[in-house]
């Protein structure tokens, strides 16, 4: 990845560690992590009133237009028959845990440095918070020998060999995903210049490998694992292990809880999806909850263009009565814009958003102009 995208990725400074406490052991919520306000909307887990978040076979003749409806109406899916090894996901999660057991001293050697993008650390939108989450995370951009070097000095190879063979398999499933999404709105290959297989004249797409850890919580109504927010990618792939804690914020209904699927994966729509898309295809608002009992691993691949190439509603979609609701952004750019807005990034970039002087649209919704 290139330094200018480094640069872009460079997140606030964040706490590196949780000072001296090792979430593995404390008994009771501290108040440096103990959030007021978790309960912002009613959480919901399935029921007859609300509908679950849909779940596609990929091998379904109807996937693309299955796929289409669920980026329209949900911003996130399940997918089975994807392709993905089941032995594979048990790899990637079995080394996320060997990663996350190590004593906390030996973790710290792999931490993320104040101004980079790789490396171990907690959640790098935590400087938005005046709480602390409860969760460690392990982000990974290109190779992640190095790291891996301090954690493990006498065997780094097998938590490398394994991640580098999960990348190449998320990144084919990712560009199928991509093609999928963009083929129900009638988008073809030959209309987005940079998302060629050699990337166009911008470079190869982009991509970062982020391993969430959530400890079990002595009481997890007063603790975020990872506070609601939207990803700044394409799409992203989640994989989740057994125990539940993902929640998307679904309008009318609250937090709705994405099940755990035995070999599922879960799939969202990021905010350069939403900008290529003129909103179409709206980026979910996420959370991570957790568990009183149970330690949550989730391993997240989240996939974007070159870093250079400009992103812009894409021209087939937009007339007069659908008018561009975004500028032109690059990835590298939003990311920027993101460490600076958070949340607000996307109406940042917003044509007529209320930051930029003019009414409030939201953002969830195409705006007809008739
Ligand atoms: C490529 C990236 C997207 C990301 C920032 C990062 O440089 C690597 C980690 C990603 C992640 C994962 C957790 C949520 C998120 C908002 C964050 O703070 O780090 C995303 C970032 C993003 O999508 O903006
Ligand atoms: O752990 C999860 O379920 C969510 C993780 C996530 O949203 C992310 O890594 O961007
Ligand atoms: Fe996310």
């Amino acid at each position: 990845m290139t330094s200018r995208l480094s640069e872009a990725f460079r997140a606030h400074p964040v706490h590196l560690h949780h000072g001296d406490l090792d979430l593995e052991s404390v008994r009771e919520v501290p108040d440096s992590h103990a959030w007021p306000q978790l309960d912002d909307y009613p959480s919901v887990h399935s029921s007859f009133d609300v509908e679950s978040v849909p779940v596609i076979d990929l091998s379904d003749p109807n996937a693309v237009k299955l796929v289409g409806h669920a980026c329209k109406t949900w911003g996130v899916f399940q997918v089975t028959n994807h392709g993905i090894p089941m032995r594979l996901l048990e790899d990637v999660e079995s080394h996320g845990r060997r990663l996350f057991a190590l004593p906390p001293q030996q973790k710290l050697k792999a931490a993320r440095l104040p101004d980079g993008i790789s490396g171990y650390g907690l959640a790098r939108i935590s400087s938005f918070f005046p709480k602390l989450m409860w969760s460690e995370g392990f982000t990974i951009v290109g190779s992640p020998i190095e790291h891996a070097r301090q954690l493990w000095p006498q065997d780094h190879t097998r938590f490398c060999d394994v991640m580098e063979e999960y990348g190449k398999c998320m990144k084919q499933l990712a560009r199928k995903l991509f093609w999928l999404m963009l083929g129900s709105l009638g988008i073809n290959k030959d209309d987005i210049n940079w998302a060629s297989p050699q990337g166009g004249e911008s470079g190869a797409m982009c991509a970062a490998l982020q391993l969430n850890s959530y400890p079990a919580c002595p009481d997890p109504t007063r603790a975020m694992g990872l506070a609601a927010h939207t990803d700044s990618t394409l799409l992203t792939v989640l994989y989740q292990n057994s125990t539940s804690g993902l929640q998307v914020l679904r309008d009318g209904a609250g937090w709705v809880t994405v099940p755990p699927l035995p070999g599922a994966l879960v799939v969202n729509v990021g905010d350069l999806l939403h900008i290529l898309s003129n909103g179409i295809f709206p980026s979910v608002l996420h959370r991570a909850v957790v568990n009183r009992t149970r330690h949550r691993l989730s391993v997240a691949y989240l996939y974007g263009p070159p870093t250079n190439a400009q992103i812009s509603p894409l021209s087939s979609l937009v007339d007069p009565n659908h008018p561009p609701l975004y500028r032109p952004v690059t990835w590298a750019e939003y990311l920027g814009t993101k460490a600076k807005h958070f949340n607000k990034a996307l109406s940042s970039v917003r044509l007529c958003s209320p930051l930029n002087g003019f009414v409030d649209l939201n953002d969830h919704n195409r705006v007809e102009v008739s």
